[in-house]
């Protein structure tokens, strides 16, 4: 099995991760996409020894000793410093995120592993870039992709991504909440091997509307789209307190929780889980994991990182192909 690794953003830590992913053996080619002299300068500055191979397409896939990189050539337009970003670079990095979307798509890979990129660098460079998320929907012509973090006890789903707060109530709408509870639910059964999933359901609003005194999404929108999709069978429940449902008692039977923007879900599950948590993206027609963190520029060479989410995001990958192989 290959699974491709974007290395993203080469002045942030997604060099530095290829280069500590390489000190152990994984059940899988690990396909690097990327520079090689950024990975080798990076080896040297964390002080590790790897031994470059050019990645070749046409050799069968293969497990290779610890501290080999199997690297995918990528340029980047100018030199790179650690911890240093440059615009120029941005070219690269979108580059590296096609060749692994269309390697997906073209089943060269089984999966893709991404690092860490910089949005607002990409998008500085003139390249209009709102997350992997929304480029890889793109790339593959999704119409609706479901943006899911998941840490040991806990998953949180994502109703809208990265958008601007001032748009997310205009945007949360019956049918949309609706396609991403479906989207959730059948990826959790065919992925996650949850043969009745249980999903809680944010509300928007605080005190989930307080009966519409405090916002009326929840009537409008939400509880009509739960309603739909409770006559099928599918069990959702909600719209609950954002404040509540993360309580304990209330997530420890659930498969899911569903966050109506970003900020809502995704703080409670890095405080619970950051470091060990892995974002997936669901709907998309191949399989992409990410890690948990972004480009840490202020620890880029220092050798003083945590590759726990890259370690679970990599297993997450190599375990979902391998159960979508069985399917
Ligand atoms: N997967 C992704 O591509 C992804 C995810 C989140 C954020 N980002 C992007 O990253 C950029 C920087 O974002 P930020 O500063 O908010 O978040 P960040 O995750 O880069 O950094 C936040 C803090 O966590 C630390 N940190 C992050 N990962 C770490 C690791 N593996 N080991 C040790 N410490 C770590 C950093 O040093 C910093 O102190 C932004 O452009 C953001 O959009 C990308
Ligand atoms: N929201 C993600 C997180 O907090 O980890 C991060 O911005 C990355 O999103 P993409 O995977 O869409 O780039």
């Amino acid at each position: 099995m290959r699974i491709a690794y974007s290395t993203g953003e080469p002045a942030g830590i997604g060099p530095d991760i290829a280069v500590l992913l390489a000190q152990q053996t994984w059940p899988c080619e690990l396909v690097v996409l990327g520079d090689k002299q950024v990975l080798q300068d990076r080896a040297q500055q964390l002080g590790l020894a790897v031994s470059l191979v050019a990645y070749d397409a046409q050799r069968e896939p293969q497990q290779w000793p610890q501290g080999t990189l199997v690297v995918a050539q990528h340029d980047t337009a100018v030199a790179v410093t650690a911890g240093q970003l440059h615009p120029a670079n941005s070219g690269y990095v979108v580059e590296l995120l096609e060749h692994a979307g269309r390697g997906c798509l073209a089943q060269e890979f089984a999966a893709v592993m991404t690092g860490p990129v910089h949005k607002g660098i990409i998008n500085d460079a003139g390249i209009s870039f709102s997350g992997h998320t929304e480029f890889f929907a793109e790339l593959s012509n999704t119409e609706q992709v479901v943006m899911m973090l998941a840490t040991p006890g806990l998953r949180v789903a994502l109703v809208t991504t990265h958008l601007p707060l001032i748009r997310v109530a205009e945007t949360i709408q019956r049918p949309l909440v609706e396609r991403v509870l479906r989207i959730v639910h059948d990826d959790l059964q065919r992925k996650f091997g949850c043969a009745e999933p249980e999903i809680l359901v944010c509300g928007l609003n605080p005190h989930a509307g307080e009966q519409g005194h405090l916002g009326r999404e929840e009537i409008e929108h939400i509880t009509p789209a739960l309603n739909a999709l409770q006559q099928e069978g599918i069990k959702v429940s909600g719209p609950w307190p954002a404040d509540t449902v993360f309580q304990p008692h209330y997530i420890e039977n659930a498969d899911a929780v569903v966050a109506m923007y970003h900020d809502q879900g995704l703080p409670v599950l890095k405080y619970r889980g950051f470091g060990n948590a892995v974002n997936i993206t669901l709907g998309l027609p191949f399989i992409r994991t990410s890690v948990d963190h972004g480009t840490a520029l202020d620890k880029a060479g220092s050798g003083d990182i945590s590759i726990g989410s890259a370690q679970y995001a990599l297993q997450t990958a190599i375990d979902m192909a391998l159960q979508q192989q069985q399917n």
